[in-house]
């Protein structure tokens, strides 16, 4: 497992170009036949990468969680962003299309991953967080989710926002996690741009082409910076970041947070007149 930890802004705004992407960029999370965790110090989440190919695949605890199970004081959430394929929880099979959300609470034991073609595998994305109390595990169908819209095509900002788990939807300790899936024509995310100092979030960009390429921003508004990411890949936000971005076509992401309230709309908005 990869660790990755925590950085000061003062530091981070030092950063050459492979600095910023060593601390914060995390490639290759889907890699056939393998399970892939990084392990942040912001929040303490783990982030990870599942692909089974024949074998199904167990999460486990590890050396550095010091944990006997993975969940044995963590929660996760899951989405599928591969083909079809399951995850079956202490025993109970909970299908996974592509796009499908599961939420998984403390104390549940054996976690096991199968995908239904190895030809087509599933690619499960997970973020984890420290958990104090179990709440059940709960599945959501991407196509029983609405979601929300946001922006407009004039602002190359049109995009619908789909949150999953949160105070209103599954519930968890403090897990927070939804997509948010842009039209054709719109290339920009999370613009006006935010922070927030209670949460840090992880952003895993989907649905671009090979040769597409994110410019993700990051950085305290005053100190912007970017990281040019690409399809599959995830960025890690601390708490003082402005997490947003654009690319070069439209896309899909997937963002979790974790932190001190589950209150999605607790947001410091930056001002344009702020940014530099
Ligand atoms: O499109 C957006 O705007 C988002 O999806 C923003 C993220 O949900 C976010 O950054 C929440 O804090
Ligand atoms: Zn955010």
């Amino acid at each position: 497992m990869d660790i990755r930890y925590s950085t000061h802004p003062d530091h981070a705004k030092t950063f050459t170009t492979e600095d910023i992407r060593k601390h914060y960029l995390i490639e290759e999370l889907f890699v056939p036949g393998e399970t892939k965790l990084v392990y942040t110090m912001e929040e303490r989440a783990i982030v990870g990468g599942i692909t089974p190919i024949e074998e199904s695949l167990s999460l486990k605890g590890n050396d550095q969680m010091k944990a006997e199970y993975f969940l044995e004081r963590r929660e996760v959430g899951i989405f599928n962003v591969g083909g079809a394929g399951s995850i079956t929880v202490d025993g109970e099979t909970y299908a996974m299309e592509n796009k499908d959300c599961l939420y998984i609470g403390l104390g549940k034991r054996e976690l096991l991953f199968s995908s239904e073609s190895a030809a087509s595998p599933a690619k499960f994305y997970l973020y984890s967080a420290p958990a104090h109390k179990e709440y059940p595990t709960q599945h959501v169908a991407f196509k029983d989710i609405e979601g929300d819209r946001l922006g407009a095509l004039e602002t190359a900002n049109d995009r619908v926002i789909r949150r999953m788990i949160h105070k209103e939807g599954i519930q968890s300790c403090q897990v927070v996690m939804g997509m948010t899936q842009l039209s054709t024509g719109s290339v920009w995310n999370s613009m006006p741009t935010h922070t927030h100092d209670r949460r840090s979030e992880v952003y895993l960009y989907i649905d671009l082409d090979e040769n597409a390429r994110m410019f993700h921003m990051m950085g305290e508004p005053t100190q912007t910076r970017h990281i040019v990411m690409k399809n599959e890949e995830a960025v890690i936000s601390p708490p003082w970041s402005i997490h947003c971005g654009a690319a070069t076509s439209n896309y899909t992401f997937i963002w979790a947070m974790a932190g001190d309230n589950k209150t999605y709309n607790d947001m410091d908005q930056v001002t344009m007149d702020e940014l530099r």
